[in-house]
């Protein structure tokens, strides 16, 4: 089974932040998972449009958006051309979902639905024909270092179920530790945004833990 590890950059170093990314990209990383909090959404502020660009700039991987903000369909396009290639809004940060899916779409980027802690998996289901990632959360968004969410893994079951169905990708978000992966891989996760749990802060290299985590998997 595919396994997509995607270091979330706000745990990252900031005053040397290319130099982290080069770090990455010789770690082997797949996609770089950029979480975007307007201080409305979400209680916190996080990565802009500099940040954004920093990266996109220092590398040809794959990088994501993880818009924690209010109306994220009016910045689909702002996102786009900053060099996304896969756009992660909150269903219930927007009214008109159906239709941001589709003007990601438009922008030639993959569309993803980010679940919160609060939001059901049967609030979201008709979404799933369309979108081609699903990220759910198993911390409450908006900050690093959280505890994990436990009462998240029946509905994350759900959605493992009903992924072949509808061809998505599945991930997680929040407190995943390198004992959290190897057990919610088997359950069918395929992508693990990696924050201070697993990755960031630690005394081995990005390259042993990456390295460490594929063959642990
Ligand atoms: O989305 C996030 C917070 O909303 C972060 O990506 C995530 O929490 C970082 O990982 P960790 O919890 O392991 O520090």
């Amino acid at each position: 089974m595919v396994l997509i590890l995607s270091p979330s950059m706000m745990c990252a170093k900031f005053s040397y932040l290319s130099s982290e990314v080069d770090s990455l990209n010789k770690a082997n990383i797949d996609i770089y998972h950029m979480d975007v909090m307007d201080g409305r959404y979400v209680p916190n502020f996080a990565l802009g449009p500099e940040d954004i660009s920093t990266v996109r700039k220092n590398t040809n991987k794959k990088l994501d958006v993880h818009l924690m903000i209010e109306n994220p369909r009016k910045y689909v396009k702002f996102f786009s051309d900053l060099g996304a290639d896969i756009i992660y809004f909150c269903p219930d940060a927007e009214q008109q979902s159906a239709r941001t899916i589709d003007d990601i779409h438009a922008q030639g980027k993959k569309a993803g639905i980010a679940v919160n802690t609060g939001t059901s998996f049967e609030t979201v289901k008709e979404l799933l024909p369309e979108v081609d990632y699903v990220l759910v959360m198993t911390v409450h968004p908006g900050f690093a270092s959280q505890p994990f969410q436990e009462s998240v893994i029946p509905k994350l079951r759900k959605f493992a179920e009903e992924k072949e169905k509808y061809g998505y990708i599945l991930g997680i978000d929040g407190a995943v530790s390198r004992e959290r992966i190897k057990a919610l891989h088997k359950l069918g996760v395929d992508n693990f945004v990696l924050g201070t749990s697993a990755l960031f802060g630690k005394e081995q290299s990005y390259k042993e833990i990456i390295s460490d985590i594929r063959k642990e998997n």
